[in-house]
This record gives C-alpha cells, structure tokens and sequence, in this order.
C-alpha cells in the first residue's frame, strides 16, 4: 500500500487499479449497504427470536402500551425468555425470568452506556463537573458519598427530614376538609426538596426557596433537553445534545445557584472549624451531603467549589425526581385502597405509644438508680419527654406494615420493561444465546414482580402486608427490582425508603381520607409511568383533632 504512494506507477499498473478500485467500492458498497440492511439494531445472534411488529405499527410500543404485561406474558410464552422487540423507538433484547440474574452480575453489561446511548445524560452530566471525568470514577464517589453522609447517618438525618417534610405540610395544607390538591407531585415535590436540601446542604440553605427551587426543577429542566432525544434517530440525538450541551444546558443555571448560595456557608464552616482547631476543642462536624464533599475535597480530586456544587446537583438528579415521583404515586395507591389508611395509622400509633413507654420506663430507672436527679433534668436531652412521640428512625423502623405496603406499591407499580443495558463486549447468556457488543438489553421487570414463586403466591395481586415478617425480602433481589440489583443497586435506596415512609407516615397521621378527584383514572394513576403526568388530582380530608397524634415534630 505504501508503494502505491512512494513509486511512480507504471501503465500496466494504472489499468489494473481502474479495474480493481471500481470493484472493489462496488464490494464496500454492497457490504455495507447489506451490513445496514441486515443489523436492525438487535444482537448479531440470529437465535434469538424477533417478535412481529403488529400490522399497521411501527414499534411494539403500541401493543405494549395497550396492556404491557398481557403483552409481555404473550411474547414469554410464545417465544421464551429472550426475545427482541422494538420498544420507547429504539431495538431491545428482552431478558426474563432465571437470565435477568445474569445482567446485574456481570460487569459487561452497563447501565450507564445504555443510558448514555439512549438519552446522553452522562455527557451531560459531565459537562457541569470538573473532576471526575471518568464515568466509572464518578459513580465509585457517588456509592462512597452517598454511603459514608447518608446511609450510615440514617437516624440522625430522620428527624430533620421529619422536620423539613411536616413544615411544608403545615404550611402548604394545614387542616384541610375535603381540600382538592389539583397536582399532588407539586406539594410532595416541594416536601421531597427541603428535605433534600437539609440532608445535602443542611438546615440553614433548606430556609433557601432558591436553592430549594433549584433541587425541585433541574430535574424537570434536565428532563425536558434529553426526553425528546429516546425517540430520536442517530444524528437528530446527536445533533440535540450539541445544541443542548453547548449552547442551551439548563444545568449550569442550577449550578451556579448553589455556588452563590454555598458559597457563604463554606466560609464559615471553614472559620468554625479553624477557630475550633485553634481553641483545640473538637470541630462541630454538620452532617450533610456538602461537609461530605468539602472533608473528601483531595481524595476526589475535586477541583474548586463549582466543580463540588456541579456535582451536588448530579447527585439532586439521581435522587430528587425518583422520590417524588415515587411518594407521589403512593399517595394515590393512599386513595386507591382506602381499607389500608386506618391500619397503617393505627400501627403508628401503637407503635408511638409503646416508645413513649419505653422511654418512660428508661427515666424512671435512671432516676432510681440516682444517674439522674430529677426529673427536670431530662429536659433538653435525648430522654426529653416533649420527643416521647417523635417520628424518629426507632420509631419508622418498627412499622412493619408501612414498610411492607410502601415496598409492595413499589413492586406493583415498577415498569413493566425497564432498567436498560448495554453489552460492552460479546457476552453469552446461559440459554447459549448472545449479547453482541454494542447492543442493548432490557429487563422484563413483570417476568420477575409478577412471578408466584419468587413473590410467595398471588404476584398480579396488590397485596399491601405481602412483606409483613418477611424481614428484608425486598433488599435488591432479583425477585425485587425496584432499586435494581448487584454492584450498581441504588445507594440513595436507604434514603429513599426513609423519605417513602416519612411522607406516607405523615399522610396517615393528618389525613383520614384520600379520594380521586377522577375516579376513573384510578388505574392509570396507579400504574403511571416514571415522569408521566399525574391523570388526577386529589382530595385531603384532615382527621378529627382528638385523633390526631400528638407527636412533637
Ligand atoms: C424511590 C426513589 C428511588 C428509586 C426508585 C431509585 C431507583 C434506582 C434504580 C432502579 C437505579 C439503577 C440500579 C441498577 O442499575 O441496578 C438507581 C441508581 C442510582 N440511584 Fe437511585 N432510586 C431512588 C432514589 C435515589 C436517591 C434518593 C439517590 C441519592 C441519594 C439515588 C442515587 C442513585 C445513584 C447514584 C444511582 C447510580 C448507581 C450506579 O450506577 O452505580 N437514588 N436508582
């Protein structure tokens, strides 16, 4: 080949390469043009069945939409666990039952390319931090951030996300007889972010509404750039995300926000700590999410205060709009399945009462045994009787049937196909059947939620005390996908279900009824999909206030 361009071509020479370059672009042509032809999208695996696009339809999304599990069990049955469909625009393989396993325990197969691919949001998501450009590195410090600032702070964090939550309920509802929330995403939306808030920059920026306006709707904005991109082909996805990334970001807005709102707030965490270095008495730590950040600034390579604010709001994305979106679709299983709400609050309240008596018997034998003098002297400390019937992490832990019915919400309700992922290299399932490189695969979520072994018996039923004494039988599981499973099983999952009971607490405490403004979109609003628009509003009829708990909160 380098002759060819080093040494004057002879006569002969010149015919044969008019001969040869004819064919042989003609042979590239007609490779490509059947290499196009022939790869729709699918793995190159040509055992795996394909299923018929409906006439009439351009994708499955149509059947799907119709009745997605009806669909689904249809397509298991007729042609196995594995099986292609088209599905949100783009070609799937979907994995079922026993296989989905094998998805989440093996490295080659990502979530985050798939999302990368489908939606760009990690070039965008990279586009507003400065260090950790390595998406493998940035989501190994999100795991360690989120573990050692959130989940093993659990109990301290309940009482001001309790805090934070009841404060916007007071203010936004008070009592209320039959009053009509048009949008109840806006009300748990603005509970879900001051909570946030405080955990993830504390108490002080939670008083913010523009910091707290910030973590309630970059999500939205952050949806409304890479949403129209799902459905789109290769170069319109491409050509959004360069409009989108460098021209129109709306996150960097958000960012920016947060700057000038930290900005103070780190300068005196930082006199604080060097006045108490100096006086040699140990530094009051806060607990949140930004300390976090601030303490780890070296071994995350963090490069200035923008580069740990544009990661706080990657993080606001991860966490924000999935807890709202599943606290507000709780609400309406509240108003779909009425026969739950005096159990649910006849627990709190038994359970309330039993630790206010435990916590009684605990003063009483610490002024026996003379470690406390009297009475008055628990005021102010952690036995203070005033916090008898706080909602503390002790207190929502003991709700076993809260816990099952939020957990069974989220089994029932989960998307039917979900949880994509790419194969980063050809990868054989244990069918024999294979993932080609670059391919995608979807989880068929209903061969799971909806499977009688795996869920004990009546799995198409709503069930709500389903997972009453079966301690942790919906950790992340391959029986239970709501936080997905594996290595990258959600670590806000903790948080998560601490906020799902907060509110749901909350709701059964103040309110005895919830009721669908549209009755008739009750099984839709049920079975909404993530970021959906909420078919109905809602009423709220406050309890009698002789029922009400008397918890300080
Ligand atoms: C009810 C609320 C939530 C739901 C339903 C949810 C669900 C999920 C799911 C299904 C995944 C994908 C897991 C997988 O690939 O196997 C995920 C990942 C993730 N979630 Fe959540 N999540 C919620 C709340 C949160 C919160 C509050 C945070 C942060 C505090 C958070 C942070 C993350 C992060 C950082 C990842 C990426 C993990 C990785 O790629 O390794 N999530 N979440």
């Amino acid at each position: 080949m380098l002759d060819l361009l080093t040494t004057v071509p002879s006569a002969e020479t010149i015919k044969m390469l008019k001969t040869v370059i004819p064919i042989g672009v003609g042979i590239a042509s007609a490779y490509f043009v059947v290499k196009t032809i022939r790869d729709d999208g699918y793995s190159l695996d040509k055992s795996i069945p394909t299923v018929p696009i409906r006439r009439g339809d351009y994708t499955h999304d149509y059947e799907y939409m119709e009745n997605p599990g009806a669909f689904l069990k249809r397509c298991e049955e007729k042609y196995g666990p594995v099986f292609n469909c088209n599905i949100r625009g783009a070609p799937f393989t979907v994995i079922s039952g026993a296989i989905v396993r094998e998805i989440f325990t093996n490295d080659d197969f990502s979530f985050k390319d798939a999302a990368e691919d489908i939606t760009g949001s990690i070039s965008f998501t990279q586009s507003i931090v400065k260090s950790c450009k390595d998406k493998d590195a940035a989501t190994k410090v999100l795991h360690e951030i989120i573990r050692d600032n959130v989940s093993n702070q659990i109990p301290l964090l309940t009482p001001r996300i309790v805090r934070q939550m009841t404060g916007v309920l007071e203010r936004d509802m008070g009592t209320c007889d039959r009053k009509l929330v048009e949008n109840p995403m806006l009300l748990i939306l603005e509970m879900v972010s001051t909570a946030m808030v405080d955990v993830f920059m504390g108490a002080e920026l939670a008083k913010n509404p523009e910091v707290v306006q910030t973590f309630a709707w970059c999500t939205y904005d952050f949806g409304q750039v890479i949403g129209p991109q799902v459905r789109a082909s290769r170069f319109t996805k491409w050509f959004i995300r360069m409009k989108y990334i460098y021209l129109f970001n709306p996150l960097p807005k958000h960012v920016k926000v947060l700057i000038r709102a930290a900005t103070p707030v780190i300068l005196q965490r930082r006199q604080e700590e060097a006045e108490a270095v100096a006086k040699g008495v140990p530094y009051n730590r806060p607990m949140d999410i930004l300390q976090g950040l601030l303490d780890d600034f070296e071994k995350y390579n963090f490069i200035d205060i923008d580069d740990v604010c544009g990661f706080l709001v990657v993080l606001v994305l991860t966490a924000i709009h999935s807890t709202t979106d599943s606290c507000t679709n709780m609400t309406f299983y509240l108003a779909a399945y009425p026969e739950v709400v005096e159990p649910l609050y006849q627990e709190q309240v038994e359970v309330l009462d039993q630790v206010a008596k435990e916590r009684e018997l605990e003063r009483q034998e610490k002024l026996k045994s003379g470690e406390v003098r009297s009475a008055k002297d628990f005021e102010g400390t952690e036995l203070d009787p005033k916090n008898d019937r706080d909602y503390t992490a002790n207190v929502l832990k003991r709700l076993e049937k809260m816990d099952s019915f939020i957990r069974e919400v989220m089994r029932f309700r989960m998307e039917k196909l979900r949880l994509e992922h790419m194969a980063m290299k050809d990868i054989t399932l244990s069918n024999g059947m294979v993932i080609t490189k670059g391919k995608k695969i979807i989880v068929n979520v209903r061969s799971v939620h909806q499977d009688d072994k795996l869920q004990d018996g009546n799995a198409a039923e709503f069930l709500p005390w389903r997972f009453v004494g079966k301690n942790k039988a919906s950790t992340p599981s391959v029986g239970y996908l709501s936080f997905g499973m594996g290595r990258h099983a959600c670590p806000g999952r903790f948080l998560a279900v601490q906020e799902l009971k907060t509110v749901a607490s909350l709701m059964v405490s103040r309110y005895s009824k919830f009721e669908f403004q549209d009755p008739t979109k009750t099984t839709e609003a049920l079975l909404a999909l993530i970021g959906s628009n909420v078919p109905t509003g809602l009423y709220f009829t406050s309890r009698v206030p002789e029922n009400a708990p008397t918890q300080a909160v």
